[in-house]
């Protein structure tokens, strides 16, 4: 049996790709193959040394140990753009929110509350209507930090609401290139980003390099009264910067899908408690694409979507019998393949098919065998300097 233990709400449509004939799932499970979580900040201490994955369903791997995992060889999946759309749904939403007097309004209308005389409620509505109005998104600039998965759909949806895209992604990949929409104008100067949008949008991930990416610097060169959106992580905002850039006037709205105490209460902030993934299709769709790949990596070592692992897949030699299959890894040294080769010679044990990859301190081998190689063999291998572990599949 392969167990599998699972941390937060994990869609049962993704957990049941788990033929319970051959896994077992739940949040109580000991000495597990790999983890599937979203938000759960696991510590290094949570990983036993039964595990050989973790999947994140979801983009963000910032609760994960992952440099721990990689120096134990344990693969870090996630699942892209596979909650892009609801995020940017909830983008919508945020701009909507910030621009018209929906949310003022509906308070103004809850304190009316206890009345009976609905032609005087109706009076004194038109009457007051006039502090509520807002503006239009039409015409207005949309600055996107960040031109993944998420930052390409929020760009088409701005676009087709008439907006103004700018663009500002230093490490854009070329697949996300591809992706991105022709009239989104890219801009090589963050800055300039800021000083030229009425509303900027936050989609790249928490890295050392982007931790407080929005700081006094990056506040002081915003247009003022822009409106600030963060759908990424907290620690991409330096909130000093943010709240003296509210009471100045440099910002006039901060939307923030990560709650803070000193940003509760404040008529210029709107705060949500982290859902913008938080949609019946979103963690669907995550928590599927998180088993597929788990599974494909279980059953056959192959490695798709991986924060810490080169891609890689073998398809199974027709007919070819179970347990034929090594996976591999190894720290990215030179001479590597050479040794591992060698024992599988003295062992007599000839190989079928191979593919090898690294990924920048990390290497990871599939090798098909013409049979089952003997626990001595695979010991022999694990015993080699700089194998950090080796799965017979
Ligand atoms: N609020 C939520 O519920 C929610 C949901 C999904 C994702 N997220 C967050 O949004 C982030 C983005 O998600 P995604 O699916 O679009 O990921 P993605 O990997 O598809 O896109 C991230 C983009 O950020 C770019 N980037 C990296 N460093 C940058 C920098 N310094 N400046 C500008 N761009 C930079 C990358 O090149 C990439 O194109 C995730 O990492 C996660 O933290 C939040
Ligand atoms: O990075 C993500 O995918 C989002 O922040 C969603 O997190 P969640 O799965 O905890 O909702």
């Amino acid at each position: 049996m392969t167990k599998i233990r699972t941390y937060n709400q994990i869609s049962s449509k993704g957990l049941d790709r788990f033929d319970r004939a051959q896994y077992q799932v739940g949040a109580d499970q000991q000495d597990a193959d790999a983890i599937v979580l979203r938000s759960h900040k696991l510590a290094p201490d949570e990983i036993e040394s039964s595990v050989r994955a973790i999947a994140r369903a979801g983009a963000g791997t910032n609760n994960v140990p992952v440099t721990h995992c990689t120096e134990r060889g344990v693969v870090v999946f996630n699942t892209p753009g596979a909650n892009a759309n609801a995020v940017k749904e909830l983008v919508l939403t945020g701009m909507l929110l910030s621009t018209r007097g929906v949310i003022p309004g509906m308070a103004h209308i809850a304190k009316q509350a206890g009345g009976s005389d609905n032609a005087a409620l109706s009076k004194q509505m038109e009457a007051d209507k006039k502090q509520f109005a807002g503006n239009e998104l039409a015409g207005k600039t949309l600055g996107i930090i960040g031109l993944g998965a998420i930052g390409s759909m929020v760009a088409g949806m701005a676009i087709d609401l008439g907006m103004t895209v700018l663009g500002y992604d230093p490490a854009l990949s070329v697949d996300a290139a591809w992706r991105l929409p022709n009239q989104v104008q890219k801009i090589e100067n963050v800055t300039a980003l800021l000083a030229n949008s009425d509303f900027v949008t936050l989609h790249l991930p928490v890295l050392d390099s982007t931790r407080n990416l929005i700081n006094d610097e990056m506040v002081s060169a915003m247009k003022p009264g822009l409106c600030l959106l963060n759908f990424a992580r907290d620690e991409i905002v330096d909130h000093d910067a943010v709240i003296k850039g509210l009471d100045n006037g440099q910002i006039g709205r901060y939307v923030s899908d990560f709650p803070r105490y000193e940003l509760i209460g404040r008529d210029d902030v709107i705060l949500t408690p982290h859902i913008g993934a938080s949609t019946a299709e979103a963690e669907e769709n995550c928590a599927v694409m998180a088993a597929e790949q788990l599974k494909d990596f279980l059953v056959n070592g192959n490695i798709r979507n991986s924060v810490n692992f080169p891609a890689l897949s073998l398809d199974r030699v027709p007919g070819a019998e179970t347990d034929t299959r090594l996976a591999i890894s190894n720290k990215n040294v030179p001479g590597m393949l050479g040794k591992i080769l060698s024992v599988l010679a003295e062992q007599d044990i000839n190989v079928i098919d191979m593919i090898n990859k690294s990924r920048d301190e990390i290497a990871y081998t599939l090798i098909d065998l013409d049979k089952a190689p003997s626990s001595a063999a695979a010991d022999a291998i694990r015993g080699i300097e700089d194998v950090i572990n080796v799965t017979v599949l």
